[in-house]
């Protein structure tokens, strides 16, 4: 299974490269390695299996923070009403792409952070509010998705990362908790 110790950190020269896209029919190794992803969040965020393992939560995991450069993100995002419902999104996606994205920018309020990331970096990180992706899944279906607000935040850290981009690089340096009038602030 998947641990932090397989997570590696800011300053490892692979959070920097452009991930390789992946072929199809996937290799049982790319099919395998989604699997793994997907289960590190889920354990994540279980109390006790986190606890035990000494994970830190995650709602997303791409493929360069395990020192695989391959355009592959793990999505868990949990349903935010129901206590133990169905996840609002929970898949695996190979080779994701931004089709379209909305003007209208959002941030998370309290800011992000990430497991590559050891410290607290404090400020806004403004992103689309929307955005339309496209991806693969591991059986290679080709899946269209709109996603705004909460969601679409998390897909795009995810896709940064695929693209050597770490969230704090978004942060304004002069004033990093700045965000323009009309920046939806998401709690
Ligand atoms: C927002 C949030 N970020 C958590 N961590 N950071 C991450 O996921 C990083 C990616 C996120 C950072 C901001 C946007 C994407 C990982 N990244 O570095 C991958 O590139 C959380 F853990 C978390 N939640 C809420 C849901 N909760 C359900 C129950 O279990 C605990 C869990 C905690 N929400
Ligand atoms: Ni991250």
């Amino acid at each position: 299974m998947i641990t932090m110790n397989d997570i590696i950190r800011e300053g490892h020269p692979t959070l920097r490269k452009v991930a390789d896209e992946v072929s199809f029919p996937l290799s049982e190794e790319d099919r395998e390695l989604g699997i793994k992803m997907s289960e590190f969040l889920k354990n994540s965020q279980d109390p006790e299996l986190a606890e035990k393992y000494q994970l830190r939560g995650g709602v997303g995991l791409a493929a360069p923070q395990l020192n695989i450069s391959k355009r592959i993100t793990a999505i868990e995002i949990p349903n935010m009403e129901e206590e133990g419902g169905e996840p609002f999104l929970s898949t695996v996606m190979y080779n994701p792409k931004v089709l379209s994205h909305s003007v209208q920018q959002a941030a998370i309020e309290e800011g992000e952070g990430c497991l590559s990331v050891d410290r607290h970096v404090p400020g806004l990180v403004v992103r689309n509010a929307k955005i339309t992706i496209s991806y693969m899944d591991q059986d290679g279906e080709k899946h269209k998705l709109r996603l705004k607000d909460y969601p679409a935040i998390v897909i795009q850290h995810e896709l940064d990362h695929l693209n050597g981009i770490m969230f704090y690089d978004h942060i304004n340096p002069e004033n990093p908790n700045y965000a323009a009038d009309d920046v939806l602030l998401i709690q």
